[in-house]
């Protein structure tokens, strides 16, 4: 199965649900936890003497419910999650420039900066990091534009352990993202040679049942109506008869090299069992089918097998039907089926 469109179909259904997940439930915990004790939090302080810290606080818990209705309600978009990054990077500056109960608020930046560098994922996480910092140090280093007052020895001890911090997790995120990477490339793998006929290197009876109907009942309007051609090689024992098994198997690969040269690489051809194969066009009418399976057919006509002494022409008997909707897809290959073998009665090489 070398080509890309049905490479890409596999990979469709084999994304990384796990990095997905763990990114959700990271913007859901930073929102429901966080969304909380803002609002607890300014419902605290109300009426003392830091009203600066009260608004900021209100307005993250409800820019925070804002942003997770809208994740809950767009959940394929990201634009929630770099949201998520920037209320995050509000909230540090803002804990950086009150300083929060008893000035402990840049104990809070560790966890907000690794659930940063979670949410928005790793490459964006460099520049949301980077401009959270930088502005924190430039309030840390400007103290008199702030309402904070930090002691020198508090603003070194946190910057040399938040500079640390950093490091240590986008190694951590690193490693996280490459092993997944290659976890996901392997299953990939494994994947591809469970849909594929080693023979022919066609795609086999378990992609088109896993992968390919699955992905054709999902996005209906790209496929239908869908044209099934069961195709079956004729008086192949013969072949395999006169000259062996192995000469055998290489009629079979030619005959899998004539068949993709006669077809679109959006058709599907697969192979379904010894000397059987399935060609499929999406979106054709049965007309259509009728047109592309007649050209199958001279194609293996006119190309008959050559190999040194080996001189054997090739026919190949075509069974057509045409599904509608995705609830006769069965229906359609048993009568493509039932009009292969009216095919291989009324004397094989033709279309039906
Ligand atoms: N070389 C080879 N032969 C195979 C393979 N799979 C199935 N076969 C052979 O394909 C032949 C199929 O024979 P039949 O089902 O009698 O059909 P046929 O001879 O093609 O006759 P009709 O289909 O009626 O035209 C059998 O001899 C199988 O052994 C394979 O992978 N390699």
């Amino acid at each position: 199965m070398e080509h890309s469109f049905l490479r890409n179909l596999l990979q469709s259904v084999h994304k990384d649900e796990a990095e997905s997940k763990r990114r959700r439930l990271t913007l859901y915990f930073i929102s429901y936890v966080g969304g909380t004790i803002m609002a607890v939090m300014a419902g605290i302080n109300y009426g003392g003497d830091n009203p600066f810290l009260v608004g900021s606080l209100a307005l993250s818990a409800v820019i925070i419910y804002l942003n997770l209705f809208l994740s809950h309600k767009f959940p394929k978009a990201d634009f929630s999650y770099y949201l998520a990054g920037f209320i995050v990077m509000f909230t540090i500056n803002a804990l950086v420039y009150t300083g929060g109960y008893n000035n402990t608020g840049l104990y809070f930046l560790y966890p907000l900066i690794f659930i940063q560098i979670i949410v928005v994922s790793f490459k964006p996480a460099m520049l949301y990091v980077s401009v959270t910092m930088a502005l924190a140090v430039f309030m840390l280093f400007n103290q008199e534009l702030i309402h904070a007052q930090y002691s020198e020895a508090d603003v070194s001890r946190f910057l040399i352990s938040m500079a640390c911090f950093i490091c240590v997790s986008f190694i951590a995120e690193n490693f996280w993202h490459q092993s997944r990477r290659e976890m996901l490339e392997e299953n990939l793998e494994r994947m591809r040679q469970a849909n594929t006929d080693p023979l022919t290197k066609l795609p086999n009876r378990r992609f088109l049942e896993a992968v390919y109907f699955e992905k054709v009942t999902k996005d209906p309007a790209d496929y239908f109506p869908l044209s099934t051609v069961v195709v079956d090689i004729d008086h192949f024992k013969v072949i395999n008869d006169s000259y062996g098994h192995d000469v055998g198997d290489e009629v079979l690969q030619y005959f899998t090299g004539l068949m993709k040269s006669a077809v679109r690489t959006t058709d599907i051809v697969a192979r379904t069992g010894g000397e059987e194969f399935l060609v499929i066009f999406p979106k054709a009418t049965l007309t259509q089918a009728i047109k592309l399976a007649e050209k199958i057919r001279i194609k293996v006509e006119q190309n008959p097998f050559d190999k040194g002494d080996i001189h054997h022409p090739i026919t190949a008997s075509f069974g057509v039907a045409t599904a509608l909707t995705d609830g006769n897809i069965n229906a359609t290959l048993k009568h493509a089926d039932d009009n292969l073998y009216q095919a291989k009665k009324t004397g094989r090489n033709k279309v039906v």
